[in-house]
């Protein structure tokens, strides 16, 4: 077939489905004016999205916690992720309508299938990164995930995890490394899942917010989880969906209530949060104690590297910034 003949029968297809797509939101559109009209829906009130399942969410009603009502979003309404704070109206059999949503103090987002950013989870006041002695962070990766922290202006905290692996031989790297990160200014905390400790102090810092947890493979992120959120199975049921094909695990994000208080919103996609494509104006911003000193360079276009009058080289000389986190930065830019 020509190649021409195979872009047209694509294009067809694409509009098909999107006229199908629009037909299902005009029919749910239809009924919940039917609803409205026949006066089954309840008055306005405040929730929570729990989770979303496609074009229905999970609804928990803000003063009726761990009730959850299965919705349909309003046509006008953009689309809802974990998290978002809504206006709804409930209907019969746990059922409901979302007429409005909050706007968003903060939002993750994550590319999709086709690369382009969507939001993922809203209204998180915490990135929790999960660090360990063993896997051993690269200090890179610790960067990066601040730098993605700073990006989207949400408070990261670093969780020290496996602190009983610490021994003579690795215990100084580690107290360096998290001094470094604690004189810059963020919050560090030693805990370990295995000797159960620090985990009083993580649940006084989450009491009262929503956090992520994110990290990389291996440095305990389900085991701390599973210690603070005690009888559900982070992995398995909680994320998985009733379908008409059967059950299937869905990577959605799914909120969560801590026992001791607070919120988690977690997800596959959220755990790797933070590794992707950062341009070098978020970059450098994002080097949380550099930005004094942006913007006082001497050259407009300087590259930090070895111009005169450079005032991020200046505050290196002067031990107001560490080489570490310049090479760093550096590290970070040149793509490695
Ligand atoms: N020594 C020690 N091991 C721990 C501790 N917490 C977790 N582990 C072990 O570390 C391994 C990885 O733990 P997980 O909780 O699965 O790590 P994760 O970050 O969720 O990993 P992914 O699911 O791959 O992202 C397991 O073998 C745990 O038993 C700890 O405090 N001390
Ligand atoms: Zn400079």
């Amino acid at each position: 077939m020509s190649k021409r003949r195979l872009n047209r029968r694509q294009n067809w297809r694409i509009q098909k489905i999107q006229q199908e797509r629009t037909k299902r939101a005009e029919a749910r559109e239809d009924r919940v004016q039917e609803q409205l009209q026949a006066g089954e829906l309840g008055g306005e009130q405040m929730g929570t999205v729990i989770a979303h399942y496609g074009s229905q969410l999970d609804i928990e009603p803000a003063d009726q916690p761990d009730t959850l009502y299965r919705c349909h979003l309003r046509a006008n309404l953009p689309p809802l992720v974990t998290g978002d704070r809504v206006i709804w109206r409930a209907g019969s059999d746990l059922s409901g309508v979302v007429v409005a949503v909050q706007e968003r103090d903060s939002e993750l987002c994550r590319p999709d299938s086709r690369g382009q950013l969507k939001p993922v989870a809203a209204n998180i006041d915490y990135i929790v990164q999960v660090i360990a002695p063993l896997p051993t962070p690269h200090p890179n990766l610790i960067d990066r995930y601040l730098v993605a922290a700073e990006a989207v202006g949400i408070e990261p905290v670093i969780l020290f995890n496996k602190i009983d692996l610490l021994n003579d031989s690795n215990r100084d790297h580690f107290d360096q490394l998290l001094d470094r990160y604690q004189s810059i200014g963020y919050r560090v905390i030693h805990a370990s899942t295995h000797s159960s400790t620090g985990l009083e102090e993580i649940k006084g810092l989450l009491k009262g917010h929503t956090s992520v947890f994110v990290g990389q493979s291996g440095v305990g992120k389900s085991s701390l989880i599973n210690a603070l959120l005690p009888g559900v199975d982070i992995r398995v049921g909680a994320l998985s969906e009733q379908t008409g094909k059967g059950t299937h695990t869905t990577t959605a994000a799914r909120l969560f209530h801590f026992p001791a208080g607070g919120n988690l919103i977690d997800s596959p996609g959220i755990r790797e949060f933070g590794l992707g494509h950062i341009d070098q104006a978020t970059l450098i911003e994002g080097f949380r104690e550099f930005r004094p000193f942006l913007g006082y360079c001497r050259f407009r276009d300087c590259q930090h590297e070895q111009e005169p009058g450079c005032a991020l080289l200046e505050a290196l000389a002067e031990g107001k910034i560490s080489q570490k986190r310049l090479d760093s930065y550096r590290h970070i830019l040149s793509g490695n």
